[in-house]
């Protein structure tokens, strides 16, 4: 199954050649079949210089600009709607997700023939690294709540690095969450829509260079919405988990 890598980039001049990097080298000593595409905002740093240099190294680099609205949330939609593999990965530009971690979700995928893998950073075997101490309370409130709204056992919903065939990603279409919140959107809509999943420990390491674009009040009201979206339509579907669309 031929891999396809979304990561959404704003301001990463300094992450983004190491991420590619690291990626490319851990990827093809793998020798699996994958592409990379980087969907870059007009960043007012050099991003598009590195990626354009990084680009002339690596072919199975591509990379466009935004040119639609801006956003963590539209860019990534941008990619999920032009990827060529079977299955896509959302990571991130800033080095805080492990291509090794990609590799065991890809492999997870394969061996139990799942829609989807989701990582969990929380659970046995998973770690994050460097987490600003306010942050990870807020992600842990943020994902007991999700716990107990949905009334599901997975713990990370909050972390957007997991891994989709393709199949899936049409399935949770149309995409509703214009920021950050899509990071919620696409396994919430996954798992009430009937798509098998693999829940495996991953680690995350919070960023060394820039900063992070997430606003906290922004888990609030744009995570909220797409949190209630998401139990309506849980509700409606009787609890049956059946695929709808
Ligand atoms: N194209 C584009 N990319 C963006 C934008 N805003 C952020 N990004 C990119 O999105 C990634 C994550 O952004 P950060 O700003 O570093 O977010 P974070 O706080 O480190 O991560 C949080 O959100 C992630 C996504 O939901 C989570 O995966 C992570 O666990 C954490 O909660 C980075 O690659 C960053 O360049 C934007 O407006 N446009």
């Amino acid at each position: 199954m031929r891999l396809s890598i979304v990561i959404p980039a704003y301001n990463e001049a300094e992450s983004i050649g190491e991420t590619i990097e690291e990626l490319v080298s851990v990827l093809s000593e793998k020798q699996m079949n994958y592409e990379i595409l980087v969907v870059n905002d007009n960043s007012k740093d050099n991003t598009l210089e590195v990626l354009e240099s990084l680009k002339a190294k690596h072919d199975a680099l591509n990379f466009v600009t935004n040119s639609g609205p801006n956003g963590f949330g539209y860019a990534v939609r941008y990619g999920l709607e032009r990827f060529s593999g079977d299955c896509v990965a959302v990571m991130m530009a800033d080095l805080s997700d492990s291509p090794h971690d990609l590799v065991k979700f890809y492999e997870t995928m394969m061996a139990g023939n799942y829609d989807c893998v989701f990582g969990s950073r929380f659970m046995k075997g998973g770690k994050t690294i460097d987490y600003p101490g306010v942050k990870k309370v807020i992600n842990r409130v943020a994902n007991a709540i999700i716990r107990m709204v949905m009334n599901i056992k997975y713990n990370d919903t909050t972390n957007a690095f997991k891994l989709y065939k393709r199949h899936t990603i049409e399935g949770v279409k149309p995409f509703l969450s214009p920021h950050f919140n899509l990071t919620i959107e696409l396994p919430l809509k996954a798992i009430i829509r009937g798509f098998s999943f693999a829940v495996v420990p991953n680690s995350w390491t919070n960023r060394k260079y820039g900063e992070s674009k997430l606003k906290i009040r922004e888990m609030g009201s744009r995570y909220f919405f797409i949190l209630m979206y998401c139990f309506i339509e849980k509700y409606f579907s009787r609890g049956d988990f059946e695929k709808k669309w």
